[in-house]
Parts: C-alpha cells; sequence; structure tokens
C-alpha cells in the first residue's frame, strides 16, 4: 500500500518541491483548499481531505480535518494489532506523513489596526491538533511542522532513514512549536503580570560561540514579536558577532540611556557605567562620558542617543571600544569607524520607553524571579530638603543627573558627579563607605565642589562624613534610615545641602 502524506499549510513557500518529492518516492498525498489548490495549480496530484473524511470542510474552515479518518489514521499504532483491526473495521487507511504550518498568529497579531476578531481567527485548531497527534505516534508518523526541514526530510526519505529517532527529534520540535503557540495566544488573552504558570517562551536569535567564559556554552533569546527598541532589532552595520558578555553590557547601556532625553552618551564596562555625559551636542556628551572615566572605558561599550558624527566618530575611533551603538551615524561617522577592525557598530532606533512594559526576569537556581523594571523617575517635584541648606540651582541639577546614574550602579553604589558627568562611580561594594572611598578615590580632586549619589540610606554617618573631607557640597539619597539625623547633623555642620528622593534604587 502507498503512504500517505497530509499537507495543510498556510506557509506554502517550497510545498510544491516538498510534495513533488514525495510523490516521486511513492508517497500519496492527501491536502486542505487552500494547500491543495496550489499543489493542483502546479500539476501536483493531491487528494482533498473531504474525499478522505467524507464530510465537507465546515464552518469557513474552522472545521476541515479534525474527523476520526484523519485522526485514527494518524494516532493508531501499526504494532497494536487491536488498532490494526479498528481501522479496517471502520474502513480508515493510516497516514504515515503530516506537514503542517499554523495560522500565522504571531504576524497577526504584528499587523497594524488588526481586530479581536481576526487575531481570534487566527487561533489554529486543526493544525495543532494533527502535529500534536502525529508527534505523539512518531514510532509511526513522521511530521514537519518547520519548512527550513523540507530538504532534509525529502532526503532521509529518499535515503530510506527517516526512522524513529529521525521523527522523534521532530516530534519534540512540534511540541516545543505548539507550546511557543499556545503561550503566544496565552499571552494575547490575558496580561496578568504573575499567572500561576508562566509560559512565556523565547525564540533562538542566535547560538553564541561561547557564554560569559569560553568554557561555558550560550545562546541568545528573544521574546516573540517584542524586539522594537530592544538589542534583537539592533542591525549590525559593521564588526566581528557579539558575544555573550557584548550583549549583557550593550543591553545594560540601553536601559541606561533610554532615562535620558537630551544628548546622552553611556560608557559600560561589566554591565556598570563607568562614564555617563550628558551635552547640547553628542560630541560634548561623548566628551565627557570619556573624560569621566578614561582608564575604565578601554575595551567598553559606548551607546549614544543622537546620530553618531564625524566628529564624535573621531573621538569614539581613538580608542579601542568592543561596541557602539547609535540611532544612526553619518555617512562620513561610518567610514572614519569602520577603518577599525576590531569595532562592533550597532544600529538601533531607541525608544525611551522600552523597559515599561517589560519584566526583568532573573535565573536562579532551580527557578526565575521576576519583578517589574525599575523605571522609577525622581524630579525636582519629588525631593525633600533634609539640611538646613537647601542645594542651590545648579547643584541640584547635578544631584538629579547623578540619581539617574546612581540607579544603574550595582549596589552598594555611589556616584559623584560635577557638569553633567559622572567624576567617580563606587559600584557593587559589600558596605556603602566602601563604595563612597572608590568614588572619590576615582574622582581625585575633582570631588571637590561635586555632588554625590546613594541608592539607598546611610545607615550611619560614615560617608556623609568622607564626603566633607573630599568637598562635597551636596547629597541625594533615598533617606528612611533610623540614624538619618546623624547624617544631617554632619551635613549641617559643614554646610552640605542634602535631599531625600523617598525612592530606594538597589540593584542586585
Ligand atoms: N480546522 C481544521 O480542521 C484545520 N485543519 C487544518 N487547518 C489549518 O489550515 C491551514 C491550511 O489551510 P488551507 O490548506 O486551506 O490553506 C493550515 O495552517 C492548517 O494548520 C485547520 N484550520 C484551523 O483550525
Amino acid at each position: 500500500m502507498k503512504k500517505r502524506a497530509l499537507i495543510s499549510v498556510s506557509d506554502k513557500a517550497n510545498i510544491e518541491t516538498f510534495a513533488k518529492g514525495l510523490i516521486e518516492n511513492g508517497y500519496e498525498i492527501i491536502s486542505t483548499g487552500g494547500t491543495l489548490k496550489v499543489l493542483s495549480d502546479a500539476g501536483i496530484d493531491a487528494v482533498a481531505v473531504e474525499n478522505v473524511t467524507g464530510f465537507p470542510e465546515i464552518l469557513n474552515g474552522r472545521v476541515k480535518t479534525l474527523h476520526p479518518f484523519i485522526h485514527a489514521g494518524l494516532l493508531a499504532k501499526r504494532e497494536i494489532a487491536d488498532h490494526q483491526k479498528q481501522l479496517n473495521d471502520h474502513a480508515i487507511s493510516p497516514i504515515d506523513m503530516v506537514v503542517v504550518n499554523l495560522y500565522p498568529f504571531k504576524q497577526t497579531l504584528a499587523k497594524e489596526g488588526v481586530t479581536e476578531e481576526e487575531i481570534v481567527e487566527n487561533i489554529d485548531i486543526g493544525g495543532p491538533t494533527m502535529l500534536r497527534a502525529a508527534a505523539k505516534n512518531y514510532t509511526n508518523v513522521a511530521v514537519v511542522v518547520d519548512p527550513g526541514d523540507y530538504e532534509d526530510v525529502l532526503d532521509s526519505v529518499q535515503k530510506d532513514t527517516l526512522d524513529a529517532a529521525k521523527c522523534k527529534q521532530l516530534a519534540a520540535k512540534v511540541f516545543r512549536h505548539t507550546a511557543n503557540y499556545d503561550a503566544m495566544i496565552a499571552a494575547y488573552f490575558t496580561d496578568e503580570a504573575y499567572p500561576e504558570v508562566l509560559t512565556s517562551t523565547y525564540e533562538k536569535v542566535q547560538t553564541l560561540r561561547y557564554g560569559e567564559n569560553p568554557h561555558q556554552t550560550a545562546a541568545f533569546y528573544k521574546k516573540p514579536n517584542e524586539a522594537a527598541g530592544t538589542l534583537a532589532a539592533a542591525e549590525q552595520l559593521h564588526g566581528k558577532e557579539l558575544s555573550y558578555n557584548n550583549i549583557q553590557d550593550a543591553n545594560a547601556a540601553l536601559e541606561i540611556i533610554a532615562d535620558f532625553d537630551e544628548p546622552a552618551a553611556i560608557a559600560v564596562k561589566h554591565m556598570n557605567p563607568c562614564g555617563i555625559g550628558i551635552g547640547e551636542t553628542i560630541y560634548n556628551a561623548f566628551k565627557r562620558a570619556y573624560d569621566a572615566d578614561p582608564v575604565s572605558i578601554f575595551g567598553g561599550i559606548v551607546a549614544l542617543n543622537r546620530e553618531v558624527d564625524s566628529e564624535t566618530a573621531q573621538q569614539l575611533s581613538e580608542i579601542f571600544l568592543e561596541i557602539v551603538i547609535a540611532p544612526s551615524f553619518s555617512d562620513k561617522a561610518l567610514s572614519v569607524l569602520t577603518k577599525k577592525k576590531n569595532i562592533r557598530l550597532l544600529e538601533l532606533k531607541m525608544d525611551n520607553d522600552v523597559v515599561d512594559y517589560r519584566q526583568k526576569v532573573t535565573a536562579v537556581m532551580g527557578g526565575l524571579l521576576v519583578q517589574d523594571y525599575d523605571t522609577g523617575k525622581v524630579t525636582e517635584a519629588d525631593i525633600s530638603f533634609a539640611t538646613k541648606r537647601k542645594p542651590t540651582k545648579d547643584e541640584l541639577t547635578n544631584l538629579l543627573f547623578a540619581w539617574k546614574a546612581v540607579k544603574h550602579v550595582k549596589s552598594n553604589a555611589i556616584v559623584l558627579a560635577r557638569d553633567n558627568q559622572t567624576i567617580g562611580v563606587g559600584a557593587g561594594q559589600m558596605n556603602r563607605i566602601g563604595a563612597a572611598n572608590i568614588a572619590i578615590e576615582q574622582a581625585g580632586e575633582k570631588a571637590n565642589g561635586a555632588v554625590l549619589a546613594s541608592d539607598a540610606f546611610f545607615p550611619m554617618p560614615d560617608t556623609v562624613q568622607a564626603a566633607v573631607e573630599a568637598g562635597i557640597t551636596a547629597i541625594i539619597q533615598p533617606g528612611g534610615s533610623k540614624r538619618d539625623q546623624d547624617s544631617v547633623d554632619v551635613c549641617d555642620k559643614h554646610g552640605i545641602a542634602m535631599v531625600y528622593t523617598g525612592m530606594r534604587h538597589f540593584k542586585h
């Protein structure tokens, strides 16, 4: 008896060649309405599914293959005599291969102006049912969900190597595919933040050469339909493939730059900003980010939120940078930067609301932690004045700038800033005074007259004392410690202006 393949595909690319190949290798083709038409138009012999089921396609295609003549043909185990007998009793013939790809739910969701009705109609029911039936019965049935597999499957058919092991791999792909499909549907039906099971799925962007270290394997995945404004949407204009650490650092730079509307440049090393500068022009902003810490920026990642012009490109090209990421590069800037073999240039349409609707997921052993992104913002209206002296206008501007910066530094974090530029960053220390000492030491003489931001309150006045000694004139911190008054007293004694934000920015 001839083998039978049921073909029912939404994405009809290359289906004629595949079907032809199957026929040449002794298969009979069964097909649904639209697919049958494509095959018939190409002169390929196929049997309409209605002729197998004895039942017409009804409800505008909502029911076409959902029939025991199809599903018993897919699910019967050939090696079980009773299954065989039941097929015979009901005059059902077995089906040996299913070639199905589903209604384009994801693409429909992404369509501009799409209606709920159209989205719901694009939830495929018959397709996944056949795919899952065939995949369950992988020892008897081959299942092809990915048009990218046609060539390989045909090759296996020709060589007679389409065995259970191969079919099991094809079946695994089906269950991944339908799980992803259902996860997208579930996400469309509700935007519940913390459902009883987390079914988010991710699509592979690329396998990476290695992970954080060369002995670790790694890959980069993205959420379906959510790339806009993220690294997954960036176009690489120049340079080698991104590494695992590049992706982490570039992502950190994008999260930071999303907090700035004015021309800003962010230099990142190991996920901490080593220099942040803002300015009238992107050139000024970058100069400040560079001057903030000309040592640490070496081998770093720089994100800029305005087009890179030739003048800025010239400055960027004078140091070794892993990545420059910007919304665009002028032609002249590109010709300057592409002369450097080892730099990676990424073009990305940035979006300052990029993190607002996303959740931050962190892996822990055996599970995940999920939380909102830290989108907390503090403006002049939100702060309260803790000390006798209030900050001057200039100090206040620098305090709010330092506050934006410290939010993105690993805790415990202290940032010193002046003149629209970070000048000292103390990151990831186990005690606050340790972070302060690092920031103060890095700033050197520039600390005198600068402002200081702390990501969390001062449990004791030691950091303020260190600030006094360094010549800091104003401090911004959340407030809320039992011993706030001790810090206030030190400030008052030395004429330092201190403000409270009422908001903490721990970052682990
Ligand atoms: N309802 C059914 O019985 C059914 N059987 C197959 N489909 C889907 O119909 C599509 C192909 O339809 P056509 O060959 O008419 O273009 C495929 O994406 C397939 O997954 C169905 N449609 C959706 O549920």
